[in-house]
């Protein structure tokens, strides 16, 4: 019986021990999503945008969300899609990677690895421009700014700037392609988002009376602020 307790005792520290683990370790690293991480990702997205629904349904959701991304997203000839993650616990470097550079599948890389790290956050940057205004008579798909969209962190590993490292390697891949500004939409009602936004320089930017400029799709009550930031431009926070 005390053997037992001690047992019982033990589990609960190794428990307490994996829990304690993440917060203190510094190991995040932000990288692109290879085709290993789209549970996670699917997780990641839906436990952050969809926190309410248990199981079944956040079940379904996440499947729903997998093969979303792994079928439904064609991009256009010439556009690029990136889907970003922060691991914690996986290989700083690449070392240990199979697969080839040119496999793509819904913005993940087709490279696998032997020790992959579990997502902690998620964002999507692309040169789609499917949610910015057109330019011209011709409503012309604009050029030269990325857009940035599914940025999320698991509840447990907020406030540690894991979302900052997100947006600030999107902004890297961004000015590799050779774009010169970012954007996103951010919902009216989501206060935490506008602030991190804003401190990493983003502006709102206001469409002009009787423009009709894209959104996305949500549900139909959801209002958002069109965010944008010049590539060159300093953040306030570190
Ligand atoms: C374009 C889009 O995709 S918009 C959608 C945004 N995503 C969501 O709303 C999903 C649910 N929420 C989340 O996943 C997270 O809370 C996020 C993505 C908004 C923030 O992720 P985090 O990793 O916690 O942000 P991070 O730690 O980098 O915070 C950076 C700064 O943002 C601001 N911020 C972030 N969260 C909060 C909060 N809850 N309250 C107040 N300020 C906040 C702060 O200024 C913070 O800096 P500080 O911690 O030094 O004060």
């Amino acid at each position: 019986m005390e053997g037992g307790l001690y047992l019982f005792v033990g589990a609960c520290r190794a428990t307490q021990v994996v829990h304690l683990f993440p917060t203190v370790s510094p190991e995040i690293v932000v990288r692109e999503a290879r085709l290993e991480d789209c549970w996670e990702v699917a997780e990641t997205h839906c436990s952050s945008f969809f926190p309410e629904y248990s199981f079944p349904l956040d079940f379904v959701l996440r499947v729903d969300r997998l093969v979303g991304m792994l079928s439904g997203f064609s991009i256009p000839p010439g556009c690029r899609r990136t889907c970003l993650v922060a691991v914690i616990g996986g290989s700083v470097g690449d070392t240990f990677l199979f697969g080839t550079e040119d496999f793509k599948i819904g913005g993940f890389d087709g490279k696998f690895s032997l020790n992959k790290g579990y997502v902690t956050g998620i964002l999507t940057i692309d040169t789609v421009a499917d949610f910015l205004p057109r330019k011209g008579p011709l409503r012309q798909r604009r050029t030269g700014i990325a857009y940035i969209s599914n940025v999320a962190v698991r509840e447990r590993f907020r406030r540690k700037g894991i979302a900052k490292r997100l947006i600030a390697k999107a902004e890297a891949q961004a000015k590799s392609w050779g774009f010169r500004a970012v954007a996103l939409h951010c919902d009216l009602n989501n206060p935490d988002a506008k602030k991190l936004y804003k401190d990493q320089g983003f502006r709102c930017i206001t469409a002009s009376e009787g423009a009709n400029w894209p959104q996305p799709k949500t549900a139909p009550d959801v209002k958002f602020n069109f965010m944008m930031k010049l590539l060159n431009t300093p953040t306030t926070t570190a």
